[in-house]
């Protein structure tokens, strides 16, 4: 989990568990679900520097290998590309209901997208992280969500999102050669988000030339990722990897289509209410209560 701005992406002090671990490990916003003692998900902060991934899964297996399912560990990508692999840890006592987590990185920002991260615009005008998320279009990925954003200095961008169950956290690196941004949310209503419409919305404010998207789903509704065509790019590798309990996580990799590639949305534009990417006429999203 990632925090920023001041406002941690789990809720209240009272509901919000913080458990202290060995070795200077934390472990924050472990969302008990149907109980306490059974964990819907967790995430943790890491102080010392990351030696090894199955370093990592030891001291996760320290605090939930005892669940039913035990801890389980997979590097996920294509051999061909090295470079690329998604990590990912799983443990859980039962789902009890539908979950999806959808999990996007992204590089080869649109240099004109990511000047929005940049504090200081050529002509002098200092952004505020509200402008940021507004000018981006941010705002409008999931439109329900309170937002907590962050400007850095010079450039940089953090937000955390919440609405109801749902969550969001989006991170920005706009600096051009390293570009990067990522893009989290989980908890929303898959019925009335579609899968693509997410993704395209995410791309929208980035441009990458590059991205990965995994899709978590739990407790059923593993059709949600329905792996469908992202206009403008094209799907590099794919993999899908059955989880215990029922789970599915899907990775794909895609790249911008040399002949078509996306072209981003001008930024001068509030985006509201447009339906030229299959959003509702009021951009609106039903969340979970
Ligand atoms: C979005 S922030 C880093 C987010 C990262 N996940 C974290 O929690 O540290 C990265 C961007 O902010 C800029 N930045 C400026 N000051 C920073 C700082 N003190 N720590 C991290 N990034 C900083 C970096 O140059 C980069 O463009």
């Amino acid at each position: 989990m990632e925090s920023k701005g001041g406002k941690k992406k789990s809720s209240s002090s009272s509901s919000s568990l913080h458990y202290e671990a060995p070795l200077g490990y934390s472990i924050e916003d472990v969302r008990p679900h149907g109980g306490i003692k059974k964990f819907q998900s967790a995430a943790y902060s890491n102080p010392s520097p990351h030696r090894s991934f199955s370093e990592e899964v030891s001291v996760l297996n320290g605090f939930f290998g005892s669940l039913k399912s035990g801890g389980n560990a997979f590097v996920i990508g294509d051999a061909s590309m090295p470079s690329r692999k998604w990590h990912v840890y799983h443990a859980t006592e039962k789902p009890e209901a539908p979950m999806i987590t959808l999990e996007m990185c992204m590089t080869g920002l649109d240099p004109e997208r990511a000047s929005i991260f940049f504090k200081k615009s050529v002509d002098g005008h200092v952004s505020s992280a509200k402008e940021m998320t507004k000018l981006s279009g941010i705002s409008d990925i999931i439109p329900e969500m309170e937002i907590c954003d962050f400007d850095f200095e010079p450039c940089g961008y953090s937000m955390n999102g919440m609405h109801g169950p749902a969550f969001s956290t989006v991170h920005v690196t706009p600096e051009d050669g390293f570009s990067y941004a990522s893009y989290e949310a989980m908890g929303f209503n898959p019925d009335s988000l579609s899968y693509l419409d997410l993704i395209e919305r995410v791309l929208s404010c980035f441009g990458p030339s590059e991205f990965s998207v995994a899709t978590t789903v739990l407790g059923g509704g593993s059709t949600w990722a329905n792996k469908g065509d992202i206009y403008g790019y094209t799907c590099d590798s794919m993999v899908e990897q059955e989880l215990p309990g029922g789970g599915l996580l899907v990775y794909q990799t895609f790249a911008a289509s040399s002949v078509t590639p996306m072209s981003p949305r001008s930024i001068l534009n509030n985006w509201q209410g447009k339906d030229d990417n299959g959003f509702s006429s009021e951009g609106e999203v039903v969340m979970d209560d």
